[in-house]
């Protein structure tokens, strides 16, 4: 399946790069038929790096950030986030005058929650929220709950691919769109064009990345 990647380009960074794969993916909650390959933009000092920095520029100067929460695995692009944040000088209102990178933990039954000892890191805070991938938007809704239970005040919504655009009134601030990826397409799975063709699944995919079956 590596062999069938292609390269898509940032219209504003070349060096962030995502790569996509044609061919027919199931996701928790659709059906696909690209895979999206973050494993450089999430695990690559220059890329994570290069990937922060461009999000950083819907934040610059206008936004109080306490809390980065990351989803997706996307925590090496929360540090840097928090980073170039930090350097642009966006205040942080919370005791330690610092932005907090935090991953909530996903429970039996795939709920999201807050230990104790991490809870203060969302309760009255400003938070941002940071995927890797949202697609029908089910998983970054669950993440938008999970903050507003624990307290949290959502106040940006970041993503490195994004098909939707806004989300309860915020914008989804994202590096790339279903309009950088030809033909992309997303299916319910119960409708999806692909199965019905009886194309098999190439693969399952989650945050993690693809297993083959
Ligand atoms: O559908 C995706 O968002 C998705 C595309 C992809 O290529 N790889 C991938 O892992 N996903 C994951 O599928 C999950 C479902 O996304 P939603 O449909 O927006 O809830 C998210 O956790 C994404 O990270």
């Amino acid at each position: 399946m590596e062999t069938r990647a292609v390269k898509i380009y940032s219209q504003v960074n070349k060096n962030v790069v995502l790569r996509v794969m044609k061919g027919h993916f199931a996701t928790t909650h659709s059906h696909i038929n690209y895979f999206m390959d973050m494993t450089g933009l999430k695990s690559r000092l220059n890329e994570a790096k290069g990937a922060a920095s461009v999000l950083a520029r819907k934040y610059e100067n206008t936004t109080i950030v306490d809390t980065i929460v990351c989803i997706d695995g996307c925590e090496v692009v929360g540090a840097f986030l928090a980073d170039e944040l930090t350097r642009a000088g966006v205040m942080s209102m919370n005791q330690h005058r610092t932005i907090y990178v935090s991953t909530p933990e996903c429970h039996t039954g795939g709920q999201l929650i807050f230990r104790d000892n991490m809870q203060m890191m969302i309760r009255g805070k400003n938070v941002i929220l940071l995927l890797a991938n949202v697609t029908t938007g089910k998983t970054l809704n669950r993440a938008l709950e999970c903050i507003e239970y624990y307290g949290g005040q959502t106040v940006g919504i970041s993503s490195i691919f994004s098909v939707i655009k806004s989300a309860r009134g915020i914008e989804v601030n994202s590096i790339f769109t279903e309009k950088d990826v030809p033909d992309y397409m997303t299916y319910e799975t119960a409708k999806c064009p692909l199965c019905q063709k009886k194309v098999l699944l190439d693969a399952m995919v989650n945050s993690h990345g693809y297993s083959k079956i």
